[in-house]
């Protein structure tokens, strides 16, 4: 474990790192800042959650003069609510030092964005496809830029964003300092690195599996039809803080956030198709905790940081590993733990012995739960929230009306009476969901996971390698991560030509 203290940065960015709470570096940050600040291309694979964010901020804010009048620096990510993340976390660590980043993606108003452009931002962080928008209208200029980051890059070449990100390359000056960032580097990765980074470092933290370590993962064997009522018990038995629901399409995210609304959950759908307003809408709630449960397709399964997120579902199985370590990956963060089920129906449980196999780590398969367990989880949630309206002395007001209750009612009968009062029964609203086709075992391009042998320590099968010291990968013990709050919202781009012919929710290209 290193001190931030350590890496010579200057007081106003320490300082910064001090206010967000970073009392440690992550294994990812002491790995990479020194070298970035040495201004050595690098490629970054770390676990999720394990603050590549900062990993590559950090050494960007260093490098960078509040005088400078020019964007010097572009970072790219795959989707809106990811660009806006991320531009948060620039921000909140230059803030002292007064460098001035912005936010450019689809959805939102470009005359709104140029005029933020006028107030000369040294940093843009943004989707391809509005960069390349406002290149094109000469709105953004590229030939002062010294560093560029691409962070989930296998994601943006996944997305079909590979043109444009050649594109927008291309106009970026030669000696440029270039970092790459993902938690897992599919075979497709190295290609983007031929072709855009110089000599570049491998700086990877990952011990033997990739998925992070503090992600309890179990999986369901369900029948399509049974799987909204298997996810209302799994509900209902867990009592999440926060959860992710990951549907397969946008038609199925519908669906599931609605049927979930009627049996009388406080659950939303993000995706694609969504107006911007929406998604920043629906982002929102569910950091503010008004909702709790977020329904999406993969377009929040890369990067997304929210805080108290306890629990993910794989409602659909995901085609690839790689979307399964991302989507899991959205609990356990920071040193927190976190758990994720995963429903598979008997036709797809190879496909997910295969994500077994290139993940290293074995999902525990767990029953059904069964009605009893669903109540169960639901009395204890009623009585963990009563003993804390007590533990806060929250009733004052309903102490005379309980005294006369308790003159005329038996206790035990009053207490049940309220508790079941609180616990609600369920709706009795039938639902039936659009049935989704099972995941088929695709066929991958030939490299070493297709066949589930054992990597060959080559870059290609970076995703599966790592140091193998163990234990390495996250946040190490002991060390105290503090939260953070900020708004995070991801952008589905748009997908074409994805090489994995994974039929995701196919996300609009509305830039
Ligand atoms: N040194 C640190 N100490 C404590 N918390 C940290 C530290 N660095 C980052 N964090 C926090 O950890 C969380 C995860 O960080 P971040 O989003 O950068 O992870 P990531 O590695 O990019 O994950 P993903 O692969 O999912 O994108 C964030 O909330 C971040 O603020
Ligand atoms: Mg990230």
């Amino acid at each position: 474990m290193k001190n931030f203290q350590e890496f010579g940065l200057e007081p106003k960015v320490l300082k910064a790192i001090t206010e967000m709470g970073f009392e440690e570096a992550t294994p990812i940050q002491a790995k990479t800042i020194p070298l970035a600040m040495q201004g050595l291309d690098l490629i970054g694979q770390a676990q999720t959650g394990t603050g590549k964010t900062a990993a590559f901020s950090v050494p960007l804010i260093h490098k960078i003069q509040p005088s400078e009048d020019k964007i010097v620096a572009l970072v790219m990510c795959p989707t809106r609510e990811l660009a806006i993340q991320v531009a948060e976390e620039i921000e909140k660590l230059g803030r002292f030092k007064g460098i001035r980043s912005l936010p450019i993606y689809g959805g939102q108003d470009i005359v709104k964005q140029i005029r933020a452009l006028k107030k000369r931002p040294q940093i843009i962080i943004g989707t391809p496809g509005r960069l390349l928008d406002h290149i094109n209208r000469k709105t953004i200029k590229l030939e002062d830029v010294r560093t560029v980051v691409l962070d989930e890059a296998d994601e943006m070449l996944d997305m079909g964003f590979m043109d444009d990100i050649q594109s927008i390359l291309s106009l970026v000056p030669d000696e440029r300092h270039t970092m790459l960032f993902s938690a897992t580097m599919p075979p497709n990765i190295q290609k983007l690195a031929q072709q855009f980074l110089n000599n570049p470092q491998h700086v990877s933290v990952i011990p033997k599996q990739v998925s992070a370590p503090l992600i309890q993962q179990s999986y369901i064997e369900v029948h399509e039809k049974q799987k909204f009522e298997a996810l209302c018990r799994l509900i209902d038995m867990e009592a999440p803080d926060l959860a992710i629901i990951f549907g397969r399409t946008k038609r199925r995210v519908d669906e599931l956030s609605e049927a979930l609304q009627k049996r009388g959950y406080s659950a939303e759908g993000l995706h694609g198709d969504l107006s911007q307003n929406q998604r920043d809408t629906v982002m929102r709630k569910f950091r503010d905790g008004s909702i709790d449960v977020l329904v999406a397709t993969d377009v929040a399964a890369r990067g997304l940081d929210v805080s108290g997120v306890s629990h993910v579902v794989n409602f659909d199985l995901p085609q690839d590993p790689e979307s399964y370590v991302h989507r899991i990956g959205r609990t356990g963060r920071a040193g927190k733990e976190g758990t994720a089920w995963t429903f598979v129906t008997p036709r797809e449980i190879d496909h997910l012995h295969f994500i077994e196999r290139v993940t290293r780590h074995r999902i525990a398969r767990k029953p059904l739960p069964s009605l009893a367990e669903a109540i169960e989880g639901k009395q204890r949630l009623t009585a963990e929230r009563l003993i804390e309206i007590i533990n806060n002395d929250g009733a004052q007001q309903y102490k005379g009306v309980a005294i006369q209750l308790l003159e005329q009612y038996d206790s035990v009968n009053l207490l049940a009476a309220a508790m079941k009062l609180i616990t609600g029964e369920a709706r009795e609203v039938s639902i039936e969901l659009t049935p989704e086709e099972p995941i088929r075992a695709k066929k991958r391009r030939p490299d070493v996971r297709s066949s589930g042998r054992r990597p060959s320590g080559n870059f290609k099968s970076n995703f599966r390698r790592g140091d193998r010291q163990g234990g390495g990968g996250g946040y190490g013990g002991g060390s105290r991560y503090s939260r953070r709050d900020g708004d995070n919202r991801r952008d589905g781009g748009s997908r074409s030509g994805n090489s994995y012919g994974r039929d995701r929710d196919s996300y609009t290209r509305n830039h």
